[in-house]
C-alpha cells in the first residue's frame, strides 16, 4: 500500500514527497508551495501531448504491420519509401543549419574520449564511475585478457613478474605513440626530472633528451629533480608517469615508474533508464537520492571488499606544478550526465488530477533537473559543470514530434526551477527507427539544447526487429551486426551529426561494448569508433573506460572531423534495408542453438531484475561469455524469439521447452547466490520465469517491443510477494 499526500490535485508518495521537500528543495532557492503547484501544473499540461504521441507511435506500428502483411517480403524500395512518407514516418526534409548550444563544459567541446554508463542506484558503482576520469593503465592491462597470459604471463596467484614485464613493456609503447622522445624510447628512460620549464630525460646510455613535442609536458608533482609524476597531454587527453622508486613496481623499474594513470572517462552517464530497475516511489527516491550525493558531492558508499571493509566518496580534483611554476588543477571527476527514462512509462510515485500515475519521463525531468540545480549553485563540496549546464540525456525518442516535445519539457521545467532558458541540455540517443530515419529534423527541434547525439545500437536493433515485425523472419542475432542498416545507420549519424555543426560543439557518440570481460577484442574493434569521426563511445567499466581512451591517443579525432566535414552521403536506402531472410535455410540445429542463446541470456538478467531489482547483469551466453545484459539487450532477445514464433520458424512448445531446459542452467550458473529464487523447481510459481514467457509470447503486442511494461508489472508482484513472506 502505498501512502499519498494529497497536494493541490496530486496525490504523491510520502516518501518522494519527503525526500522533495526535505533533501532535494532545501537550499534549491526554491519556494516550496510555488514548486508544486508549479509542478502540478506541468503535469496537467503536457501529460495529454505526452500520451498522444504514444497513440501516435501504436498507429504508425499498426500502418507498418497491415503494409507489411499485404506486400509481404515482395516490395520495391520506392512504393515503400512513398507509403512511409504517407503515414508520416520518413518526414519532410529540413534546409541546412547549425546547432546553437552555448554553454557546453570542455569536457563535451573539446575533448574526446571514453564515456561511461552506470546504474544511478548502484552508489558503489557510480561513485566509481564519477571517479574513473583517471584510471590506472598497469592495472587494466594486468587485470584484463587485453594481455595475453601466453608464455607464463598467467593472471591467477600472487603478482606474476612475467605478466608485470608485459605490462610494462605495453605502457612504454603506449608513451612512445603518444609523447614520443626525441631519437629514442621511453623504455631506455634512466629518469625524467624537470628544468627550465621542459621534460629532461636521461637514458641508460648516459644520453640526455626530451620529448620531440615539448608542449607536450604540461605539469608535474613532486620536485623538479625527482617528480612523482609527469603530466603529459596528447589529443586533448591527460595521463601521468607516475614515479616512485620505492613502490614494489617502481622499484623493478630503472626509470622508478610505478604506473601510467590515464585520463579515461571523461564523460560518464548516470544512468536512471535501461540498466535500473526502478518501479515505484521506494525506487525513484533511491535513484533521485544517489544523483543528489552526486550533484552535491557528498555520496559515500561502505562496502566489504574481502574481508576489507571500504569506504568509497568522490575524488578530489588532482593538483600539478605546470611548465612555468604556476598551479594547475585538474577534474578528479568525470563530466556526468544524467539518463532520465523515455516518453512510454508512467509510475505510481505520483498520481496526477484524475487519479492515473504520472508519465515517468516527466517526473525524472523535474526531479532529476531540481536537484542537479544544487551544483549549479555551488552548494557541494565539487561542481559537475564549469559552464552552468544540466545535462541529461533523453533516450527512445521516436521522431522529431517527440524531440520537440522533449525540448518543451526542458522549457517548462527551466521555467518552474528559475533556471535560464537552455541551462538544460540534452543528449538524445538515436536509437529508435523514426529518429534515425529523421535525424535532422529531430536535432533540429533541440538546436539550442543539444550536446549530443549518439547511436544506442542495441535498442535500435530491438526496433529494427519490432517495427519490422510482419516483414518476415529476421537474420539471426550475430548477423545483425554485419546488416546493411546498421552499418547506414551508424554512418549516417555522424554525417547527420557533422552537418548539423556539432563539431567543437557537442558529442557524435558511438555506442556500448556489451562484452565487459573481452578486452583484447575491444581494444581491436572500439577504435573503429574513434576512427569513424566519434568523438565519444560508451564503455560499462572503468577498466574498459581507462582502455579505450588508448584509441583516443591513436587517433585524433578533430582531424577525423575534419576530413569527413564536407562529407555527404545519402544512407537511406541502405538503413531502410529490412534485415528479413526471404530464403530460409537454417538447419535445425541452427534455430535451436539462436533459441538457446536468446533464452539463455534472457532468463539470466529477467530473474536478476524481477526478483532482486538489478537492472544490469553480465550474464553468461551459451558460449560462457559474459554478456552486459540491460533492458535494451533484453528487446532484442525478447523481439528476436516473438519474430521468429511469428513467421513459425519455432513453435511455442519449443520456446517453451527451451525456457525449462535453459531456467535450469541459470539456476546452476547463480548457485552461490544467497537471494537467489530458482526458477525451475517451480516454473508456474515463478515471477520471473512467467515475465521471461509473457516478454516472448505477448512480445509482439508490446509497445514497441519494449521490456518495461512487463518488467515492471512482474517486479511489482514480485515485491508485493516477497514483501509479504519475508
Ligand atoms: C544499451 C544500454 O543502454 S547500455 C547502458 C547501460 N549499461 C550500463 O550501464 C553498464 C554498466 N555496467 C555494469 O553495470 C557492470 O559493469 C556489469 C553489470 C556489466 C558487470 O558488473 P560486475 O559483474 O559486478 O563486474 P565486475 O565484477 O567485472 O567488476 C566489478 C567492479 O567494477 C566496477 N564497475 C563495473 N562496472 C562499473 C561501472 N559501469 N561503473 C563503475 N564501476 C563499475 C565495480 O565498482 C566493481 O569494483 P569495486 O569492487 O571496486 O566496487
Ligand atoms: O542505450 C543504448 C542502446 O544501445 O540502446
Ligand atoms: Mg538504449
Amino acid at each position: 500500500m502505498i501512502n499519498y499526500i494529497n497536494k493541490g490535485k496530486l496525490q504523491v508518495a510520502q516518501e518522494l514527497y519527503e525526500f522533495i521537500n526535505s533533501e532535494a528543495l532545501p537550499g534549491n532557492g526554491l519556494d516550496t508551495e510555488q514548486f508544486w503547484s508549479g509542478f502540478e501544473g506541468l503535469i496537467h499540461d503536457l501529460t495529454p501531448l505526452n500520451k498522444k504521441l504514444l497513440k501516435t507511435r501504436e498507429v504508425i506500428q499498426s500502418k507498418l504491420n497491415t503494409w507489411y502483411r499485404e506486400n509481404k517480403g515482395n516490395f520495391d524500395l520506392d512504393t515503400y519509401k512513398l507509403f512511409l512518407e504517407k503515414i508520416g514516418y520518413l518526414e519532410l526534409k529540413v534546409e541546412d543549419f547549425e546547432i546553437g548550444t552555448a554553454g557546453v563544459d570542455d569536457e563535451i567541446t573539446l575533448q574526446a574520449g571514453p564515456q561511461l554508463v552506470v546504474p544511478v542506484n548502484n552508489a558503489r558503482y557510480a561513485i566509481n564511475a564519477a571517479n574513473a576520469r583517471w584510471g590506472s593503465l598497469y592495472d587494466a592491462l594486468y587485470g584484463t585478457d587485453a594481455i595475453s597470459e601466453e608464455d607464463g604471463a598467467q593472471r591467477q596467484g600472487g603478482y606474476n613478474p612475467v605478466r608485470g614485464k608485459k605490462v610494462i613493456e605495453f605502457a612504454r609503447n603506449f608513451l612512445d605513440q603518444a609523447a614520443p622522445l626525441k631519437d629514442f624510447s621511453h623504455k631506455d628512460v634512466n629518469s625524467y626530472t624537470v628544468a627550465d620549464g621542459k621534460l629532461n630525460v636521461s637514458l641508460s646510455n648516459g644520453i640526455k633528451t626530451g620529448l620531440k613535442n615539448e608542449a607536450k609536458f604540461v605539469g608535474y608533482q613532486g620536485d623538479q629533480e625527482n617528480p612523482s609524476a609527469i603530466l603529459l597531454k596528447n589529443n586533448g587527453l591527460h595521463f601521468e608517469i607516475q614515479v616512485d622508486r620505492n613502490h614494489p613496481i617502481g622499484k623493478t623499474d630503472k626509470a622508478g615508474v610505478k604506473d601510467v594513470l590515464l585520463e579515461a572517462a571523461v564523460t560518464t552517464i548516470i544512468d536512471c533508464e535501461d540498466s535500473v530497475a526502478a518501479v515505484d516511489a521506494e525506487d525513484k527516491v533511491l535513484v533521485y537520492r544517489n544523483w543528489l550525493g552526486l550533484m552535491k558531492g557528498n555520496i559515500s558508499s561502505t562496502f566489504k571488499k574481502g574481508d576489507k571493509v571500504m569506504i568509497r566518496m568522490l575524488n578530489p580534483d588532482r593538483r600539478y606544478v605546470s611548465p612555468t611554476g604556476k598551479e594547475l588543477s585538474l577534474k578528479g571527476r568525470s563530466l556526468l550526465f544524467v539518463r532520465n527514462v523515455g516518453h512510454l512509462m508512467t509510475n505510481s510515485a505520483i498520481l496526477d488530477q484524475n487519479g492515473d500515475e504520472i508519465q515517468e519521463g516527466i517526473m525524472d525531468a523535474v526531479i532529476t533537473s531540481l536537484v542537479a540545480k544544487h551544483t549549479l549553485l555551488g552548494n557541494g563540496q565539487y561542481q559537475n559543470t564549469e559552464k552552468g549546464s544540466i545535462y541529461i540525456v533523453k533516450p527512445k525518442m521516436h521522431g522529431s514530434e517527440e524531440v520537440a516535445f522533449a525540448n518543451e519539457l526542458f522549457d517548462r521545467v527551466e521555467d518552474l526551477l528559475g533556471l535560464e532558458r537552455n541551462t538544460l541540455k540534452i543528449g538524445v540517443m538515436d536509437e529508435e527507427r523514426r529518429t534515425t530515419l529523421n535525424l535532422k529534423a529531430c536535432i533540429k527541434q533541440v538546436k539550442d539544447k543539444v550536446v549530443f547525439i549518439n547511436t544506442g545500437f542495441l535498442d535500435r536493433t530491438g526496433d529494427e526487429i519490432h517495427s519490422s515485425m510482419e516483414a518476415g523472419p529476421m537474420v539471426r542475432k550475430n548477423d545483425m551486426k554485419s546488416s546493411k542498416w546498421l552499418q547506414g545507420y551508424e554512418q549516417s549519424n555522424v554525417v547527420a551529426g557533422l552537418s548539423c555543426g556539432l563539431k567543437d560543439r557537442a558529442q557524435i557518440g558511438k555506442g556500448m561494448w556489451a562484452m565487459p570481460d573481452l578486452m583484447a577484442d575491444m581494444l581491436k574493434q572500439k577504435i573503429g569508433h574513434v576512427k569513424t569521426g566519434a568523438n565519444t563511445a560508451w564503455v560499462p567499466s572503468p577498466t574498459a573506460a581507462t582502455l579505450h581512451a588508448l584509441h583516443y591517443h591513436e587517433v585524433d579525432v578533430k582531424a577525423v572531423q575534419n576530413e569527413k566535414l564536407n562529407q555527404s552521403a545519402d544512407l537511406l536506402e541502405d538503413i531502410l534495408e529490412i534485415p528479413f531472410v526471404k530464403n530460409l535455410n537454417w538447419t535445425a540445429e541452427e534455430i535451436q542453438e539462436e533459441l538457446d542463446n536468446n533464452c539463455q541470456t534472457l532468463l539470466g538478467y529477467v530473474v536478476r531484475w524481477v526478483d532482486q531489482g538489478i537492472g544490469c547483469s553480465k550474464v553468461l551466453d551459451i558460449n560462457n561469455i559474459g554478456l552486459m545484459e540491460d533492458r535494451a539487450t533484453l528487446r532484442i532477445s525478447s523481439q528476436h524469439l516473438a519474430n521468429w514464433l511469428h513467421h513459425g520458424i519455432c513453435t511455442k512448445e519449443q520456446i517453451l521447452a527451451t525456457l525449462k531446459r535453459m531456467a535450469k542452467i541459470v539456476d546452476q550458473q547463480n548457485a552461490d547466490d544467497k537471494e537467489y529464487r530458482s526458477m525451475a523447481t517451480n516454473y508456474e510459481d515463478s515471477i520471473s520465469f512467467q515475465a521471461a514467457c509473457d516478454l516472448i509470447f505477448e512480445g509482439y503486442n508490446q509497445p514497441n517491443g519494449y521490456t518495461e511494461p512487463i518488467l515492471h508489472r512482474r517486479r511489482i508482484e514480485a515485491k508485493t510477494r516477497f514483501a509479504v513472506k519475508q
